[in-house]
């Protein structure tokens, strides 16, 4: 193998940019030519392939979003889309792809792997955390430490006016992001996709800490079951109807996905990027370059995309625990 190529799709993460740059220098240091693809597969379709030296990634390790921008791309999907994007890797005599970003970007390249046989190994950057094969995603780190930050400035907010705040944070699917916050930021309770909690449990739950306290902290996944945390706020606040209590909201959206990256992010990004060059050249493909207890592991798109990762069940009850 002599052309690896590489590219970022889905949402962004941080740490996308230092996983770019091993990819690129551990290619490099190998003997390899390497290419970026732009606006990941939409890119790919378009011919937005360009040739990558060592200097093309320099600074860019410590910046947040990515350098070869990202999309999500409808085209891809298609037969005729994935056909383009195969006669343009040709044009270019790409014979390795590596893939940075979540589930969806493992399917493309899965899907596409089984179409053209072009070995792909993936790198798993998205915020979310929700990608079985490794113990954490690129961007997760940062992602909550950057909630947390923010949540720390609304508790205060709250304890000053004796507030009920509802704070929304990301997670489509999965509830990663609203439990690490929640517990971190001593929230009275956290709302996430992979378990159903009522909006009795939410009232009753208010009720009985407004006993001992003054200000409460609810975290919601963007993905919860009952709606966005601005509905459940609505929801709950018509079922108390009591015009003394405060209820608020927050959705912290977008800044959870940018910024610089944590030094864990920057570490994970790094030995991801690494591990997928190195994986190529070693006869590895389809697959995820992960890392499982401090360790490289290769996990198939297959187990990636189907096996779930789940919640870890004494985390939710240290946070029941520590906020009675
Ligand atoms: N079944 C599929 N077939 C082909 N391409 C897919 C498929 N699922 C996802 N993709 C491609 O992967 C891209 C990224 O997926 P998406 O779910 O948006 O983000 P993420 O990779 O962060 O989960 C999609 O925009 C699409 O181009
Ligand atoms: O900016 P967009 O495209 O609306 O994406 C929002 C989504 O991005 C995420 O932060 C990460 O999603 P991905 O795994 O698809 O990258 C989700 O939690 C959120 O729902």
């Amino acid at each position: 193998m002599k052309k690896i190529a590489v590219l970022t799709s889905g949402g962004d993460a941080p740490g996308m940019n230092a996983c770019i740059r091993a990819v690129v220098r551990t290619g490099i240091f190998h003997g390899m030519e390497m290419y970026g693809i732009m606006y990941g597969y939409d890119g790919m379709i378009n011919g937005e392939i360009q040739k990558m030296e060592s200097h093309a990634v320099s600074n860019i390790v410590q910046r947040g979003g990515t350098i070869l921008k990202s999309a999500r791309s409808e085209k891809f999907r298609t037969k005729e889309g994935r056909k383009i994007a195969y006669e343009q890797l040709q044009k270019h005599g790409i014979e390795g792809l590596v893939a940075i970003g979540g589930d969806g970007t493992f399917t493309g390249a899965k899907v596409f792997y089984e179409e053209y046989g072009i070995p792909t190994i993936g790198c798993p950057g998205t915020i979310d955390n929700d990608i079985y094969g490794t113990d954490f995603t690129i961007g997760f780190d940062t992602a909550i430490n950057t909630a947390l930050e923010a949540i720390d400035k609304i508790r205060d907010t709250a304890a000053a006016h004796d507030r009920i705040f509802f704070i929304e944070v990301m997670g489509r699917d999965s509830g990663y992001i609203a439990v690490e916050c929640g517990l971190g930021g001593g929230a009275e309770m956290v709302m996430v996709p992979e378990t159903k909690t009522t909006l009795h449990e939410v009232v009753e739950k208010l009720k009985g800490s407004r006993k001992t306290k003054t200000s409460s902290v609810i975290v919601v996944a963007e993905g919860d079951e009952e709606g966005s945390a601005a509905e459940i706020m609505e929801k709950v606040k018509n079922i108390i109807n009591d015009d003394t209590k405060d209820f608020k909201v927050t959705t912290l959206g977008h800044i959870q996905r940018g910024g610089n990256p944590t030094g864990k992010d920057r570490m994970l990004a790094s030995r991801c990027g690494m591990a997928a060059v190195e994986g190529l050249m070693n006869g590895q493909a389809n697959c995820m370059a992960g890392i499982i207890h401090d360790e490289v592991v290769y996990t198939s798109f297959e187990d990636c995309i189907t096996k779930s990762k789940p919640l870890n069940k004494d985390t939710l009850k240290l946070i029941e625990i520590l906020s009675i």
